[in-house]
């Protein structure tokens, strides 16, 4: 019988559900020894069906690992100046240890300069360009929140990135700019892909890592994977479909993300574990 390959999964769920644990002890000894619980400010502006989702998942993990939730909800008629007003506020608010600003914003929302009013030590969600410029550098910092558990998933499974072609399909301020930034800082070669790459699955054919982050349901052929390839799928689409076709992928890549179970469940346990961070900063102890 031919040997039908079948790539290994790289499990999100089991490596969040490790660093949310090891979140909800840092919370507990940050609590007991100062008194104060560390507190996550989400913002949301209109009721997106998807963003209320994701939303409430952030608070209620946030529940379950001792940080404290203030969520703050906008009508969707709010203007850029009076979002950026709010979060300047709670940029001030010396309760609040971190803010997460959940994109979209909404249309007619200036989102980069209502993400730049998030004070940098509070950017648990890596948004600033603070932020990027640390991730760019390889420096201390926050690191936004899909980027920073797809290195942790690479990690977790000895992906060794030095010297190997990576290619980011998709260029978002929140996730393909700032993968490949990681990516970079890690000696892999990057090769950014979007809507204006010309013959995109040539690209992509070349990728020891490929990282798919468009938001486009089943965009990459499996066909295009090389066989051998890390690949990770970052995609999040209606009906919890991925931008790679992962049925086809499977038979080609070594290691393949799932979704769900993948990247997703990586993306919330970075949010607290970056808030147990901040507030530990804030509130004057050592990490
Ligand atoms: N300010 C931000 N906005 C958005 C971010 C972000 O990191 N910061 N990311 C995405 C969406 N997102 C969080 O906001 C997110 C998406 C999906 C998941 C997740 O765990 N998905 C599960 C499936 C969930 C389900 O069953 O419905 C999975 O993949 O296994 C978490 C977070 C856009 N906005």
């Amino acid at each position: 019988m031919p040997h039908v390959h079948t790539a290994e999964l790289m499990d999100g769920t089991a490596l969040a559900r490790r660093v949310l644990a090891e979140t909800a002890d840092r919370a507990a000894t940050l609590t007991r020894r100062t008194g104060v619980a560390p507190c996550l400010a989400t913002v949301l502006v209109g009721e997106d069906p998807a963003s209320v989702t994701y939303v409430r998942m952030k608070r209620a993990r946030c529940a379950k690992v001792g940080i404290t939730s203030r969520h703050v909800p906008l009508p969707a008629t709010t203007t850029t100046a009076q979002l950026v007003e709010t979060i300047e506020g709670l940029s001030r608010d010396p309760d609040v240890h971190g803010i997460l600003l959940q994109h979209p914003a909404g249309p007619g929302i200036d989102e980069r300069a209502a993400f730049e009013a998030i004070a940098p030590e509070k950017d648990v969600d890596g948004v600033t360009t603070h932020s990027f410029a640390a991730m760019s550098f390889g420096l201390p910092g926050f690191v936004s929140c899909t980027p920073g558990g797809i290195m942790r998933l690479l990690d977790a499974y000895d992906v060794d990135l030095a010297g190997k072609r990576a290619v980011v399909v998709g260029r978002s301020a929140i996730l393909g700019r700032p993968v490949g930034m990681l990516l970079l800082a890690r000696d892999a070669t990057v090769t950014y892909c979007h809507s204006r790459t010309e013959d995109l699955s040539s690209v992509v054919r070349e990728a020891d890592v490929l990282v798919a982050a468009v938001g486009r349901p089943r965009l990459i052929r499996g066909q295009d994977i090389r066989p051998g390839a890390v690949v990770v799928d970052a995609g999040y689409n209606a009906g919890n479909v991925g931008d790679i076709d992962a049925e086809g992928a499977l038979g080609r890549a070594s290691l393949i993300t799932p979704v769900p179970g993948g990247v997703g469940p990586m993306t919330i346990a970075v949010l607290l574990s970056q808030t147990v961070d901040a507030a530990t900063a804030q509130l004057g102890l050592v990490p």
